[in-house]
């Protein structure tokens, strides 16, 4: 079976006698050729899930396949069909250029190294860095480092590519480079971000995890159906549950985004209709109180060891 198919998943961690539930009974399915995010707080466990599906973490039960492998029986066989990006700035050698990086890391993914130039030429015109290819790797910008990483991943072409917050830290130009790119691919893409209109804009599906469990899922467009009509209103008397709906402060009132759903609950004036967004969709299926969101940061959530 091709693409990405996940099945009641779920991780426990062990850290110092304590036991941590990253993830609780995770399914969804990541369809060929298409892109699909994952979107959610801090620690919600979308990194877990893509080292899971990258065969760097091990399930505590649960099955994964990717293109029709299970990630624990065999292992080889999915590393042989991703592609990951991840973000860490120790990914390449420093005084390495980038095609000089790009034909090392072909060689030890097993090329020979006249395949590896070769096919580091390609992806590096894929990505758009050839006239950089003679540069140094210290010189590349955050951008520029980046794509790198996604020409690194797209080497032996594999049919699947897992990307942890490839934006992150981008500036707007660089970033939409790298999503033309990423779009360009034609490939099965699995990727984490914590910007929404991004995800709306190259997602054809949006799977919404919310403390190890996947609370919705759909195409943008269904999602934002999903929370029903959406309202802006002011409040001049905020309840407590309240407060993640609210968009603006002002002195004597505060302004809330509230979906159709949550209109009982509190008295608003000068009402009118607004479009929704893919923000309106995580405030409603993710956003907790200040309380509980404050702990959520606390906990924090675990990097990639490269
Ligand atoms: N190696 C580990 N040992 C112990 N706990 C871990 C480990 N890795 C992750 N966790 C915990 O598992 C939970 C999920 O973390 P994870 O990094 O998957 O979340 P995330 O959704 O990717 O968060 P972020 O958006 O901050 O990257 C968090 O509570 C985190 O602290």
């Amino acid at each position: 079976m091709d693409g990405i198919i996940v099945s009641d998943i779920v991780k426990v961690y062990k850290a110092k006698g304590r036991e941590i539930r990253a993830l609780d009974g995770v399914s969804f399915r990541a369809e060929k050729g298409e892109i699909t995010s994952i979107v959610g707080h801090n620690g919600a466990g979308k990194t877990t899930m893509l080292k899971i599906l990258s065969t760097l973490v091990i399930p505590t039960s649960g099955t994964a396949t990717v293109n029709g492998y299970d990630v624990v029986k065999d292992e080889k066989r999915v590393r042989e069909n991703i592609g990951l990006v991840t973000v860490s700035d120790r990914l390449f050698y420093y005084r390495l250029t980038g095609m000089e990086n790009l034909v090392f890391f072909g060689s030890l993914q097993g090329l020979s190294i006249s395949e590896a130039k070769r096919r580091a030429k390609e992806v590096l015109d894929i990505v758009g860095l050839t006239e950089w290819r003679d540069t140094p790797y210290m010189k590349y910008s955050t951008g520029m480092q980046r794509r790198l990483a996604l020409a690194r991943a797209i080497l032996t072409d594999p049919p699947v590519i897992l990307l942890d917050e490839p934006t992150l830290g981008l500036d707007p130009v660089s970033a939409r480079i790298f999503r033309e790119n990423l779009q360009n691919l034609g490939k099965t893409v699995l990727m984490t971000s914590h910007y929404l209109k991004e995800v709306e804009d190259l997602s054809k599906n949006v799977i919404v995890f919310k403390r190890g469990k996947v609370v919705a899922k759909g195409d943008p467009e269904q999602l934002k159906s999903s929370i029903g009509k959406v309202y802006e209103g002011k409040v001049y008397d905020l309840p407590h549950g309240m407060e993640k709906f609210v968009v603006r402060m002002e002195k004597e009132y505060a302004v809330l985004r509230l979906p159709e759903r949550e209109m009982g609950k509190v008295e608003l004036y000068d009402l009118k209709e607004v479009t929704p967004t893919m923000d309106d969709v995580y405030v409603f299926f993710v956003e907790e109180g200040i309380d509980v969101a404050r702990e959520g940061r606390k906990r924090g959530g675990a990097r990639w060891r490269e």
